[in-house]
Formats: structure tokens, C-alpha cells, sequence
């Protein structure tokens, strides 16, 4: 039986985990399968954008030469540092064994806060007449800093609201005798910050909406499967006896003859008739007569050793069963044994016309490797010409064909 979703009301199709429209939590015990999930999915995303975020903050070297020239060596020099910090951490962090998803989700907030910090260092210490206007360059930072958040909207804003101050207080400090360039400043950063937050917390939210889709999905594909292996089970099975259904022996059969003839593996088929099945119906009735056929299966089932045979209900009372191997002492032996277990149910049948007052069956067999059978249904003639002659020659008995038998009978 396949699991019950954990996440989602099937009657609704709405996951239970939806708190209110504003939040898509991940319960606790979800979180390996999400993570699991950011991995596959995400994974590729969040270390290119970590790479391309890096080599842009690199590239903004050229920036700092044109506006801020007196701290082009200075830029570099620390552009230069930071860029290999981050292909490091980069490297740490997205390598193949350390799933931290977290670490990989924050990784690029927390790079940005550093290079926001030696950034305004740079523009503090620089007596270009450019600064008051590369200022508003820091809006890169917020931008750059919930541009690749896919997992954690708490992180998002917990990082957003560190460069906010980092880059407010800076603007402050850089103006401290006039308010003015703080108040327009904030005025410009301020909609960015909230613009940058709204789409953190979509991309946050569509990410794990898409997680459960792909959990629902997951749990339909079971479903489906788990219930496409009944089917097949039912459409192979014989109701009455839970033995292989006719059609299941038919396709088996031509399988293992198919199977002889690519590879030479041969195998064996046993006919299987109850003796005086009529007499039994008509006397004990045809429910007592469905009850033995079940009886009479099982017991069969029980000889059999599983993976080396399997019993199908060929018809009416009339069983067949395939046996993966091609020795004729094992053949005789398996025949016997089921002769033996059939009368051994001890079930009683006083209306037969001939000897035992119980049920018996007669069987009739053939190895597939003997001479002149050219295919599956030759083997089945072969066979129930062997059943035919056991009923001939008394019942209750195994009759075997043999090389001769088969070479004659036409
Ligand atoms: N109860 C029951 N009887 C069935 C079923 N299928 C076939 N039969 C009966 O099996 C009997 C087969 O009888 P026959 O083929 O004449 O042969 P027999 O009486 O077994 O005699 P021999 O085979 O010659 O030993 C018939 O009475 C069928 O009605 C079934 O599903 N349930």
C-alpha cells in the first residue's frame, strides 16, 4: 500500500502545510526530502549565480577606476582578495559531499555583506567629487543579496536587513553634518529594499510550492504503479484457485520456449486432470467441486519448491505447471509428488467407479528439450497426449513421455 501523503489533504488537494496564503512552511520531519530536493533542483542555479555575483563584484574594478581613481590599486588589490575568497567558499560549500542548504542558499548574502563593508571602505576613504553619485551603486548589494535566495525568506531579510544598515549607516557616516543626502538616499533605497524582499519571498514560497507539487506528484506515480501490479496480478490470476490464469500460462509458456530456443535452457510441463471430477460435482455438489479445485491448487502450490515451477489453472479441472528444468529424474520426481499430495488431502469421493474412496489426480508430462517437438504447442499435444493415456492406463498415475513417444506420433 503506498504511503499517505504527510503534506497534502487529499480531498481538497490543498497542502496541509499552508499556513494562510503568506506562508508555505516545511514541517520538520519534510525538511531532508526538501533539501533533497533544493539539491536537484536548485543546486545548479545557486552556484552560477554565486559565481556570476563573485566575478561581477570583481568587474566593478573598472567602476572604481573611473570614478573613484585615487582607490583604483587599493580596488583591485581588495576586489582581487575577496573574488578568490568567494571562488574558495564557493568551492567548499557547493562541493559534492557538504549538502548544507542553508549555508548554499546564504552563501551569496553573506559575501554581499562583506563586499558592501569593503566597499564603502574604499568610497570613505576616496576625495573624488564622484562618491555623493557611486553612492547609489550600493543598490546593487540588496539586489545581489535576494537575487539567488531560494530556501529561506527569514534568512533573506535577516541578510537584507544587515547591508541596509551597513549601507545606511555608511551614508550617514559619510555625511554627518547634513541630512539631506541620508533622507534622499533612503528614499531611493528604501522601494529597492521592499521591491527585493517581495521577490525573496516569492521565489521562497514558489519553491516549495513547487516541492509539494513534486512530493503530490511522486505519491500519485506510487499509487498508480502499486495499482497497475494489481491489475496485472488480477488479469493473471485464476479467481477460484489464486493459481496463474490460462492466459498467464499461455504467455509463460511461450516465454520459456522462446527462452529454450535463444539460449538452450530447457524446461518441463506437467498436465494435471482430477479423476472423476463429474461423478464429484454431480454427487457433493458444484460448490463442494469449486472448493476441492481450490483444495487440489494449493496443495499443488505446497509441492512445488517457489522460483523452480508455477501452477496455472488450464481449464475446468485441469491445471498445468511449467518447471524450470530439464532433467527427467527431477520431472518423475516432481509428477510423483504431486500424485501423493492430492491423496494425501484425503478428500472423499465414494461415487467413483474404480478403486481409492478419495480424490486423485492423473498427470501427464514432457521434458520441452525431447526430440521432434518443434514448438510450445507441439510440447502441449505431447503432454496431453500423456494425460490421456494415464486415464487410459487407471489413473491416479504420472505418465512421461519419452524420445520414442515423441518421434512416433504421427
Ligand atoms: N465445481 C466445478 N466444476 C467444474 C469447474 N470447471 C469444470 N468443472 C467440472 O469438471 C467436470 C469435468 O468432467 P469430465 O471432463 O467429464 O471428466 P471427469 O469426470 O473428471 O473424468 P476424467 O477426467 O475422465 O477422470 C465437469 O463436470 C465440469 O462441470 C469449476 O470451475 N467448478
Amino acid at each position: 500500500m503506498p504511503k499517505p501523503s504527510p503534506v497534502f489533504n487529499t480531498a481538497s488537494d490543498q497542502p496541509l502545510a499552508l499556513s494562510g496564503r503568506w506562508r508555505v512552511d516545511i514541517p520538520k520531519a519534510l525538511w531532508p526530502e526538501f533539501e533533497a530536493y533544493i539539491w536537484q533542483h536548485h543546486r545548479g542555479f545557486l552556484l552560477l549565480t554565486n559565481i556570476i555575483a563573485a566575478l561581477a563584484f570583481f568587474s566593478y574594478v573598472l567602476a572604481d577606476a573611473l570614478l573613484i581613481p585615487d582607490m583604483a590599486q587599493a580596488s583591485l588589490l581588495l576586489r582581487s582578495v575577496l573574488l578568490l575568497v568567494a571562488m574558495l567558499d564557493i568551492w567548499l560549500v557547493f562541493g559534492r559531499r557538504r549538502r548544507n542548504i542553508l549555508l548554499l542558499d546564504q552563501l551569496m548574502p553573506l559575501h554581499d555583506l562583506i563586499a558592501t563593508v569593503a566597499w564603502f571602505e574604499l568610497l570613505k576613504r576616496s576625495h573624488s567629487p564622484d562618491v555623493p553619485t557611486f553612492l547609489y551603486a550600493s543598490l546593487i548589494f540588496i539586489v545581489f543579496a535576494n537575487l539567488g535566495v531560494r530556501v529561506s525568506f527569514k534568512g533573506a531579510l535577516a541578510s537584507s536587513l544587515a547591508i541596509s544598515l551597513v549601507i545606511i549607516g555608511n551614508v550617514a557616516l559619510m555625511n554627518p553634518h547634513d541630512s539631506k543626502p541620508l533622507l534622499v538616499f533612503s528614499l531611493v533605497y528604501l522601494p529597492v529594499l521592499l521591491f527585493c524582499l517581495f521577490m525573496s519571498w516569492n521565489t521562497t514560497s514558489s519553491v516549495r510550492l513547487a516541492f509539494y507539487a513534486s512530493q503530490e506528484e511522486a505519491r500519485r506515480k506510487n499509487e498508480l504503479s502499486s495499482l497497475n501490479r494489481r491489475l496485472q496480478m488480477l488479469a493473471s490470476t485464476d479467481a477460484l484457485t489464486q493459481v496463474g490464469n490460462r492466459r498467464a500460462f499461455d504467455l509463460q509458456l511461450e516465454q520459456l520456449w522462446l527462452q529454450m530456443s535463444q539460449h538452450g535452457r530447457p524446461f518441463a510441463l506437467l498436465l494435471v486432470d482430477i479423476d472423476f471430477f463429474k461423478p464429484y460435482n454431480d454427487h457433493y455438489g458444484h460448490l463442494a467441486g469449486d472448493h476441492v479445485l481450490a483444495e487440489v491448487a494449493s496443495a499443488m502450490v505446497n509441492s512445488l519448491r517457489s522460483g523452480q515451477a508455477r501452477a496455472f489453472r488450464y481449464g475446468g479441472e485441469e491445471f498445468a505447471i511449467l518447471l524450470q528444468s530439464g532433467r527427467q529424474d527431477e520431472l518423475r520426481r516432481i509428477g510423483q509428488r504431486l500424485l501423493q499430495q492430492v491423496a494425501a488431502l484425503q478428500v472423499e469421493h465414494h461415487h467413483r467407479p474404480d478403486g481409492p474412496p478419495h480424490l486423485t489426480i492423473s498427470v501427464g508430462a514432457a521434458l520441452s528439450s525431447l526430440p521432434g517437438l518443434r514448438d510450445a504447442t507441439d510440447l502441449l499435444a505431447c503432454c496431453d497426449r500423456m494425460l490421456y493415456r494415464a486415464k487410459q492406463q487407471g489413473r491416479n498415475q504420472l505418465q512421461l513421455a519419452t524420445d520414442d513417444m515423441v518421434a512416433g506420433r504421427d
